[in-house]
């Protein structure tokens, strides 16, 4: 079982899939801790918030409740509700504290490509095909260390910056933990601040890598 926080339809708006039709499972909790986190509701996983997997596909607004659904029901889900996106991204909340392979098994029999989008601070248990975006999360509040396999396992590190000391600090973790020679590196604005955009820009061009900016948010859409 998994604890669901929302399941919607939306275009991809982040990373190296932005603009790809796609559908999103959203899992409940989170320890890292992010001050400018765009999800806080994720965070707190709370037996008293739990509902129907029919209060969630329902919700209108952002909530902390969430339902808990086995792989076959997001499944079922997904066709009574006649989606056409065929990419499911996983995000949350931390979606690796739970054990994604048997949902991801689950969906990829039925023709689904899968994303997770990973703080990389827990052991990423997903399918082989699973593409993997790493956002490596640095001095957190909640204390956790971003983990080296994480960082190899990436096929795409997309790292949210606002000032000089997020570049330092990633060049550090980049040494340290070096990923795998074909990932893809992106840096991407936090809250589309104009001087985050505009360090992004700047270190991208330098360096060769690529912009991530959201663009659900420009957009206005989930
Ligand atoms: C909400 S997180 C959930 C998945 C996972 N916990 C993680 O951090 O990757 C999804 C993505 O949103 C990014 N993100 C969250 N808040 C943001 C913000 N205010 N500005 C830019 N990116 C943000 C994260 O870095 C991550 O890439
Ligand atoms: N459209 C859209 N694209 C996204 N890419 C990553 C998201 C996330 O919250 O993980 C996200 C999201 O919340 N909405
Ligand atoms: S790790 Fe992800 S979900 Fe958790 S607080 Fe940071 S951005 Fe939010
Ligand atoms: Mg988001």
């Amino acid at each position: 079982m998994y604890p669901i926080n929302e399941v919607f339809q939306t275009i991809q708006g982040e990373g190296v899939f932005t603009g790809a039709p796609a559908l999103f499972i959203r899992l409940q909790g989170c320890p890292v801790g992010c001050p400018w986190c765009d999800t806080q509701h994720t965070w707190e996983h709370k037996p008293e918030d739990e509902v129907s997997i029919t209060a969630v596909v329902e919700k209108q607004a952002a909530s902390s409740t969430w339902a808990n659904v086995t792989p076959q029901q997001i499944l079922k889900l997904f066709e009574q509700r006649g989606y056409t996106a065929r990419h499911v991204v996983i995000t949350g909340g931390e979606p690796a504290m739970y054990d994604l392979r048997p949902l991801g098994q689950v969906l990829e029999q039925a023709g689904y490509q899968l994303q997770i989008e990973t703080s990389g601070t827990f052991e990423i248990r997903t399918t082989n095909k699973t593409w993997v975006t790493v956002s490596p999360k640095l001095d957190m509040p909640g204390g956790y260390l971003v983990r080296p396999d994480c960082m190899k396992r990436a096929n795409e590190i997309k790292y949210p910056v606002a000032m000089q000391k997020h570049i330092d600090q990633f060049d550090k973790l980049l040494r340290s933990c070096p990923p795998s020679p074909e990932a893809i590196i992106a840096l991407q604005p936090i809250s589309q601040r104009p001087r985050a955009t505009a360090l992004a820009m700047r270190v991208c061009i330098e360096r060769n890598w690529r912009l991530s900016v959201q663009l659900h948010k420009y957009l206005n859409i989930e």
